[in-house]
């Protein structure tokens, strides 16, 4: 478990701990020597750390010959990219690894994911509100960027015109801009994990929204991925594709 010290880290180590077919070989967490991972006959690793390293454990994970579940933000397209490269040539101890990347393992994140990409396509306005406990550091959230870019995608698909917007001045205050998509977060002592994908059309509107109360809620999804990612090489982005909802 790498971040083991953390929030999601703690939570995943107890879940991992009581399910009778994993076995727990290694905490890993700020300051250690990645030896302790890279010597502990791990076949399956968590990621649950900082958006500034997270990338950096993914590689050594994979010259380490290690699977990799990843449940930390923070990534984009380039540092995607840089893991497909590095799996595509890995030497032979790392040949048929996975790597598996989601911004959220809660299934009612995941669905509420699935739904706004489809809802996407038949609204004239979509916009994203994405709700967390105050410690964390980055926004917005994966979760809502992976939303954002699905919806995004959708509307380019059915050929959609951006969604009307008439602000002229105080644009600080319309939320990030993911792909055309606006994205507002709010940080909320109390809050754990929450999203709602906003969708208007004349006269109606469609609200999804999803909660994550508790960080066990994520770890059917993680645990999940730890059994699922060593049949699977290569990278996997999004729990979608492996719960088939894609
Ligand atoms: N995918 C999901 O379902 C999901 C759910 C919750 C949180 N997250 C994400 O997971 C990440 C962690 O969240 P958290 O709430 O557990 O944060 P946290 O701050 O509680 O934990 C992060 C841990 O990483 C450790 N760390 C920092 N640098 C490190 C390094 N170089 N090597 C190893 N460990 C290091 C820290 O010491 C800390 O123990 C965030 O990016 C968050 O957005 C994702
Ligand atoms: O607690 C966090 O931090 C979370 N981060 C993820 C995100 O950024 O989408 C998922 C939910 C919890």
């Amino acid at each position: 478990m790498l971040g083991a010290a953390g929030r999601m880290g703690q939570t995943v180590c107890a879940a991992v701990e009581a399910a009778p077919d994993l076995e727990l070989v290694a905490r890993f967490d700020a300051g250690d020597d990645f030896s302790v991972v890279a010597g502990s006959g791990a076949h399956v690793a968590v990621d649950f750390t900082i958006p500034a390293v997270t990338e950096a454990n993914v590689h050594a994970l994979i010259d380490a010959g290690i699977h990799a579940v990843v449940g930390t933000t923070g990534w984009t397209d380039e540092s995607r990219t840089r893991v497909t490269e590095h799996l595509a040539q890995a030497g032979p101890a790392s040949q048929g690894l996975g790597v598996l990347i989601a911004p959220n393992f809660g299934l009612s994140a995941v669905l509420a994911m699935t739904f706004a990409a489809k809802a996407a396509r038949y609204f004239e306005s979509a916009e994203v509100i994405e709700l967390h406990h105050p410690d964390k550091v980055d926004a917005p959230s994966g979760t809502a960027r992976h939303t954002a870019r699905a919806i995004a995608a959708a509307r380019a698909e059915a050929g959609l015109a951006p969604s009307p917007d008439a602000t002229e001045s105080g644009f600080e205050a319309r939320g990030a801009d993911v792909d055309g998509v606006r994205v507002h977060a709010v940080r909320l002592r109390g809050l754990v994990a929450h999203e709602e994908i906003l969708f208007g059309n004349v006269g109606e509107q469609l609200i999804i929204r999803q909660d994550s109360f508790d960080r066990v809620s994520f770890m059917p999804g993680v645990l999940l991925a730890v059994r699922e990612v060593v049949t699977r090489p290569g990278l996997t982005v999004g729990l979608e594709n492996v719960l088939d909802l894609t």
